[in-house]
């Protein structure tokens, strides 16, 4: 097992992550403060998972709350609903919420904690790889509005994360390479030596090879921590971690949450980002051709999918939680390694990417 500590002084936290972690109950029980534990999940992971979980709660006054499979249910009336579980179970300040799932369940399982009595404990179970490299670690928590993605949300840090590699094994592999494309975007972002590792690993990543499988989720959790840690709240270099999201959001959004994976978004979203970059001279063709390779060599999309208008992605874009009144801000990209915050792109530029 490896484990990546989050240093947030009193609210740090420990990113577990190994095989069997589920069963090994009495190292993630300890995180919980309370008595009372509602285990938030949806209804493709629980009938997997949630009997293995239950299994370490065996002493406390627990129960669970299902929401639908997929992008669409990581809604403002499902928190709604979840909240009134937990007023059901009667849970106390001293409650804890249990996320078991992907990120979807995770951010809406985190935001619904961030909620119920002004905010209480919660513990991150991913079970998807986007959720064990991404989504458990930072406490971005959050819903989606028909306006847009994470429109609704909170920063809320959970007490652990409990990252079993075992429950990978039933994820579809599509999702598993959506997974792959938030670990290729922290290398692009600021780790070059992890960008070559991904290239020499890119074979073995795609065949789940588990050692290599772990070492890349501890990478990029170790990288992730790193930037959360110094930029809690996204004042400044967190918002870094947001390459390629201002297109992919839209992307996600303009297909009803159904055409793309946020992973896939994400793909498609860094490869336009990186065109942009090229075309306003910061960065070079052979970069964006060396980015675009390792994506296809890990199975993931790099263009857009056919129908959408550039007009209408853009509105979706004007809408993201980067800008400011009348200015878009963009990660855009200088190569391998090197990404920064762009104010005030001209919207001429941003149409002639997505034409
Ligand atoms: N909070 C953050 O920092 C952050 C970071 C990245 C992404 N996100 C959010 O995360 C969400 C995407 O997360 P995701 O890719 O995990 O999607 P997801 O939660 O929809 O899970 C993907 C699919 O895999 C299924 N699944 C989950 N675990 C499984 C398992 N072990 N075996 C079989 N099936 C399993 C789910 O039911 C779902 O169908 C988006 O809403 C995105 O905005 C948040
Ligand atoms: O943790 C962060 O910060 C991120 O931006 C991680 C992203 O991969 C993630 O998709 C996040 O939910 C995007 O947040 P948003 O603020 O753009 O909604
Ligand atoms: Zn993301």
């Amino acid at each position: 097992m490896k484990t990546v500590d989050v240093a947030l002084g009193e609210r740090s936290y420990p990113v577990w992550i190994g095989a069997g972690l589920l069963a090994d109950s009495a190292r993630w029980r300890e995180r919980i403060r309370g008595r009372h534990v509602l285990v938030i999940s949806n209804v493709t992971v629980a009938p997997l998972y949630l009997d293995a979980l239950a299994r370490g709660l065996e002493g406390f006054t627990w129960s669970s709350f299902l929401i639908g499979d997929g992008e669409a249910n990581k809604t403002f009336a499902n928190v709604g609903l979840a909240l009134e579980a937990l007023g059901k179970l009667g849970a106390t300040r001293d409650a804890c919420v249990i996320a078991l799932g992907g990120g979807v369940v995770g951010d809406l399982a985190g935001f619904t904690a961030s909620c119920w009595m002004r905010g209480i404990d919660f513990i991150q179970v991913p079970t998807t790889l986007l959720a064990m490299v991404d989504s458990s670690v930072g406490g971005k928590t959050g819903v989606n509005l028909p306006a847009g993605k994470n429109l609704v949300g909170a920063f809320h840090q959970p007490r652990a994360v409990v990252a079993d590699i075992d429950t990978l094994d039933t994820l579809p592999q599509r999702e598993y390479r959506a997974g792959l494309a938030e670990v290729v975007k922290a290398a692009a972002i600021g780790d070059v030596p992890f960008f070559d590792w991904l290239e020499a690993h890119a074979d073995a990543l795609s065949l789940r090879e588990s050692a290599t499988l772990t070492e890349a989720i501890a990478r990029k959790c170790l990288y992730k921590a790193g930037v959360v840690a110094r930029d809690e709240t996204e004042q400044g270099e967190r918002a870094l971690l947001n390459l390629g999201h201002t297109f992919g959001h839209a992307l996600e959004t303009a297909g009803n949450y159904t055409e793309l994976l946020h992973g896939e978004g994400v793909a498609i979203g860094m490869v336009l980002a990186a065109r942009l970059s090229e075309r306003l001279g910061m960065a070079r063709e052979g970069d964006t051709h060396r980015l675009v390779a390792l994506l296809e060599r890990l199975g993931l999309p790099t263009a857009m999918p056919e129908g959408h208008s550039p007009e209408r992605l853009l509105s979706l874009m004007r809408l993201d939680k980067k800008n400011t009144a009348g200015t878009l801000r963009l990660i855009l990209w200088r190569g391998v390694g090197a990404a920064e915050i762009v104010a005030g792109v001209d919207e001429r530029d941003v149409l002639a990417v997505l034409g």
